[in-house]
């Protein structure tokens, strides 16, 4: 059933807050009249976002230097930061490679950050979350990405981090649903951050092509979207029209507060499939040709190596 959740006077605590989407989340959560918390692990980031949102808003925000990877210094900070009201968990960290160029310390580090940085996290702020004085609803909420609902080439290990979310995401709301907790899931595509100027670097040529499908948005119109649909309870937040066709098509058993969009996606069902077969048809369409075309390029370079 539909759900308003406040976010003026209350407090929002932000993971990640001190760069990109986390960022310019503090802003809009400071401009929207919340006490901010962010935590991150550089304390000159967190100085300097602090600053950044001060010379914006006015409102001062609480910092915390911890890594979500450290059970113990996360649950320091959130003893430090007192009863949050919206918990936004938007650490995170991706480099776009292939699973063969990637080391396996590589795969383990997004595991431990992506998810269970999440779980250290959720574990720290439920016992007192649950315990709250105050009657109104509160907020869980996940920064995924679109790569959270299809897989992606390239992001073997990032997807499976982030599909992660989602199992842990529909399995929390059952768990919390009875303390008045709403769990919200965002789906973010490629957004203009300092994390996507480092993944850039080295993406691969797959992974731009299949991305593409999808927009690019800025990390402020990213954040506005969220505290919409934050504020609505909605289990799954799309960011662009991209997004919420692939929300529609992957729907699959995630809870629904909206009766509208409950018949939308009902309604809609088959024919996303289609569209969905249309842009896999495409995606291995653009792998097969870029396989031609590097066995190509292979037997060229051979040929003109061995021209003395
Ligand atoms: N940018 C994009 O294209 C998209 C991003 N996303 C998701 O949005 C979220 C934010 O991304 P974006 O803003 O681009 O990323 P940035 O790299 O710009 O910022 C990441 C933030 O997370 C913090 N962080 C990283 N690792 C840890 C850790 N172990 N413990 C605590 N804090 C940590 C960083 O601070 P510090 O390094 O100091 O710890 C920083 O504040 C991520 O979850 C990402 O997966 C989703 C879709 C698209
Ligand atoms: C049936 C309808 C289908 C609709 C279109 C589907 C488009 C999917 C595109 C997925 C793009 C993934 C971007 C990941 C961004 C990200 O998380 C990184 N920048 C961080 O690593």
């Amino acid at each position: 059933r539909p759900i308003k959740i406040p976010i003026n006077n209350r407090h929002v605590f932000i993971t990640g807050g001190s760069s990109g989407i986390g960022l310019a989340l503090a802003h809009r959560a400071a401009a929207e009249g919340a006490r901010v918390s962010i935590m991150a692990r550089s304390l000159t980031k967190l100085e300097e976002a602090k600053n950044s949102v001060k010379n914006a808003t006015g409102i001062e925000v609480a910092i915390y230097a911890a890594d979500v990877r450290d059970y113990d210094a996360v649950k320091k900070a959130v003893d430090e930061a007192g009863p949050i009201d919206v918990l936004l968990l938007n650490h995170g960290v991706f480099y776009a490679l292939e699973l063969e160029k990637m080391e396996l310390s590589e795969v383990k580090f997004t595991l431990d950050v992506n998810l269970m940085g999440c779980l250290n996290m959720i574990k720290a702020v439920l016992p007192e979350m649950k315990n709250r004085k105050d009657p109104l609803p509160v907020s869980i909420a996940f920064v995924s990405s679109q790569a959270g609902q299809v897989g992606i080439y390239g992001y073997v290990a990032y997807s499976a981090s982030k599909f992660g979310l989602r199992g842990l995401a529909e399995a929390l709301q059952q768990e919390v649903i009875g303390d008045n907790i709403h769990v919200s899931l965002i789906f973010p595509p490629d957004t203009d951050t300092p994390g996507l100027v480092e993944e850039n670097k080295r993406k691969p040529e797959l992974t731009k092509i299949i991305a593409s499908s999808s927009g690019f948005m800025k990390a402020d119109e990213v954040a506005q979207k969220a505290f919409d649909g934050i504020r609505r309870g909605s289990f799954m937040i799309s960011c662009n029209l991209e997004g919420i066709a692939l929300s529609l098509a992957t729907a699959g058993l995630s809870p629904q507060r909206s009766f509208l969009m409950a018949f939308v996606e009902v309604v809609a069902a088959g024919i996303l499939r289609f569209a969905a077969l249309c842009f896999q048809w495409n995606w291995y369409g653009s792998i097969e040709k870029w396989h031609k075309e590097k066995k190509c390029g292979t037997i060229r370079f051979d040929d003109s190596s061995s021209i003395p």
